[in-house]
């Protein structure tokens, strides 16, 4: 049984944060363990309030996890200060394990979910660790300092933040609400690239997609996948719990976590890829 960790944000809806790397986990067969960051109070309609955890005490949970297990692969969620992702950048400095850094910045609702000031320590404490970054477009354009447009945006805005140290970084498409495919560009060091291009869902319920995403490139690498074969077989995850809502909550609804292993092979995934 292969462990992974998620370091993150508890959701209390379900939806996202922790519940959906515990939940992604487990259906993609791995072991999950988890250090938890921040609570939130939070539903499909927003998030009602935030408890951030110590430094210290994210910390000691870190220390108990590798004390005890041997993590394949984790990622990072919601970091919340610039102390927390000091703190977690100087333990996973040790680690061999596979780091997905998910730069979560701010909930569907508009909440912040990582104070202004911490970006500094996330470019230069954490990102230099990752095997793989995850932003969304604002988030790229928050990390690398580009405003992004269009195509020729989001290739300079991803040299920029490979210069930063990150290995590779995913360009998630998911906010071009406009567009017909949801396209995703994954950018590597040795400067190759590829993007990924699926039918876009018309629908609201897409509270913890980008949680769902990076726990399920996490979960594929700790279980020794390639990482383009990790970050396809995410995409498909993804893309099926979007397509096949559960229809909970009365906001912006929970991704389904299931439809990957029920519902594969039933309804094919098609993942157009380009170079
Ligand atoms: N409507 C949609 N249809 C199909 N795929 C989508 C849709 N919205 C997002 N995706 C895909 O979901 C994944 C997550 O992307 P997204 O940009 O939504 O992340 P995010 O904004 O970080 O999410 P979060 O709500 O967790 O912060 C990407 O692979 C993206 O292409
Ligand atoms: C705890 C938490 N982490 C991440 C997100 C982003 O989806 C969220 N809404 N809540």
């Amino acid at each position: 049984m292969d462990v992974v960790l998620t370091i993150a944000g508890s959701d209390s809806g379900g939806g996202a944060g922790i519940q959906a790397d515990l939940k992604t986990f487990q259906e993609l067969k791995t072991f999950g363990t988890s250090v938890i960051t921040a609570l939130t109070a939070q539903n499909t309609c927003g998030v009602q309030g935030i408890y951030p955890t110590t430094p210290e005490f994210v910390a000691q949970q870190m220390t108990s996890v590798f004390q005890d297990f041997n993590v394949k692969a984790l990622k990072t969620g919601m970091l919340f200060s610039t102390e927390i992702i000091e703190t977690v950048a100087r333990i996973l400095q040790q680690q061999t394990a596979h780091i997905i850094v998910d730069p979560v910045m701010i909930a569907k609702g508009g909440a912040a979910l990582l104070q202004d000031d911490a970006v500094h320590a996330l470019n230069t404490k954490l990102l230099p660790l990752a095997t793989v970054l995850t932003p969304n477009i604002p988030e790229a354009e928050v990390i690398s300092g580009v405003k992004i447009r269009n195509e020729q945006d989001i290739f300079n805005a991803a040299k920029r933040i490979l210069q930063l140290g990150v290995k590779c970084v995913v360009m998630k498409g998911g906010h071009f609400e406009e567009a017909d495919t949801a396209t995703d560009t994954v950018f590597f060091e040795n400067g190759s690239s590829f993007s990924m291009e699926t039918k876009r869902i018309n629908t609201k319920h897409t509270h913890g997609t980008g949680c769902t995403f990076s726990s399920a490139i996490t979960a594929f690498l700790g279980r020794g996948f390639t990482l383009h074969e990790s970050i396809v077989e995410a995409k498909k995850f993804v893309q099926l719990a979007i397509e096949h809502p559960l229809n909970i909550g009365h906001g912006h609804g929970p991704t389904n976590h299931f439809a990957y292993q029920e519902l594969r092979g039933i309804y094919e995934v098609m993942v157009h890829e380009t170079k």
